[in-house]
């Protein structure tokens, strides 16, 4: 993706080798700072604080994270230790623990003396593969755009998103996202309806920012608008990313994507879900019952960063004092509400034995 017209990735290796560079996103969309991170410690707390977030850059910068202490220590026993470390930073985005297990079992096969730099080598493949996955979610989407422009050769298609799903959620293109661009860059007339995603604001502060640097007609609307502008028609398709697939197709993704789901089922919306195979938990079943959902502090719901008039970011309460909070990050919609899992391997319906049988057929696409 383009930022002030340059090409550039979410995460990138130093030019010493020494760290890896990211975009600290919270402070987007008034400021773009980037962070160094050079040590384990830095990139679990990158990725706890959500520096970093959106499950594929999640896997990443972990992978990242595992590869800068493989310099310090690279026995079986210091490779466990990293991988435990950092799959605590953030519990439900499976991306995070599938890119550690995807380092760990390939350098367990190495010569320890070998384990640094071969690290180091992988996690810019794992890089690599992520920009692959995204861009092939996109071409399967932007078919899915097409078939239903069809139907309005005469206005833009809307689409409404939830969270943030795009390039800032993964390496580059994004999941939910990337049918979008490839349509805008295919000339196909689209206009997102931006969910601002409470609590912490990803669609107003991170997607807005991302279609905006894109030049992508957008709209943001507070949470609680979806339904209203499906009842109205001004929702063509729903399009969300998830941080964990069941392998029944039970979806977890950003709080609030449930009753999306809810709102376009009854309105006879079609609701995707763009999956890369990173996200897909086979061992898992009922994602209601069995999809750790993350619990965030309180404050994040009790107040709200922006900037005020003279351009400072601040942060200022909205709750009465004491009024207790609770914060759940994620939600599962369960799989008889979604239309069809948008993946690299092509479109799937969200049930299992169309899961199992993508896995089982094709691989991923090559970096
Ligand atoms: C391609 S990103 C998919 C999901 O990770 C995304 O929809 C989401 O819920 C992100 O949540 P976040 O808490 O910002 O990490």
């Amino acid at each position: 993706m383009k930022v002030a017209g340059v090409h550039r990735r979410t995460i990138w290796p130093t030019e010493d080798g020494e760290a890896v560079e990211i975009i600290d996103q919270r402070h987007l969309p008034h400021e773009w700072r980037v962070a160094r991170l050079a040590q384990i410690d830095a990139v679990h707390h990158a990725i706890a604080d959500m520096w970093v977030r959106g499950a594929p850059l999640i896997g990443v910068t972990a992978a990242y994270g595992l590869a800068l202490q493989c310099r310090h220590a690279a026995t079986d026993a210091a490779l466990t230790e990293a991988k435990a470390y950092l799959d605590g930073a953030r519990p439900t985005a499976v991306n995070l623990a599938w890119a550690t297990e995807r380092m760990v079992s390939a350098l367990r096969a190495l010569p320890e003396a070998e384990r640094a730099s071969a690290a180091w080598a992988l996690a810019a493949a794992l890089a690599d593969e992520d920009v692959a996955t995204n861009a092939a979610i996109g071409r399967h989407g932007l078919d899915i755009l097409r078939s239903l422009a069809a139907r309005h050769p005469h206005r833009p298609l809307n689409v409404l998103t939830h969270c943030n799903a795009g390039w800032l959620a993964t390496v580059d293109w994004g999941t939910a996202i990337a049918p979008i661009y490839q349509a805008h860059e295919a000339g196909l007339a689209v206009h997102v309806w931006v969910d601002e995603t409470r609590p912490r604001n990803q669609g107003a502060s991170l997607t807005a920012w991302e279609l905006g640097q894109a030049g992508i007609p957008h709209t943001v609307v507070a949470d609680n608008t979806g339904g209203h502008l499906m009842q109205h028609g001004l929702v063509d398709v729903v399009i969300v990313g998830t941080d964990r697939v069941s392998a029944r197709g039970d979806v977890c993704n950003k709080i609030g994507t449930y009753l999306k789901a809810l709102a376009a089922h009854d309105n006879g919306v079609p609701f995707y879900v763009a999956m890369p195979f990173s996200t897909l938990d086979p061992t898992l079943n009922d994602g209601l019952a069995e999809i750790p959902i993350e619990a965030r502090s309180p404050r994040e719901v009790t107040h709200i960063t922006g900037r005020d008039a003279t351009g400072r970011r601040v942060e200022v309460q909205l709750t009465p004092d004491g009024s207790p909070a609770l914060n759940y990050g994620f939600d599962v919609t369960p799989a008889r509400l979604v239309t069809g899992l948008i993946t690299e391997r092509g479109v799937l319906a969200a049930q299992e034995a169309a899961i199992r049988d993508a896995l089982a057929r094709s691989p991923s696409p090559a970096p």
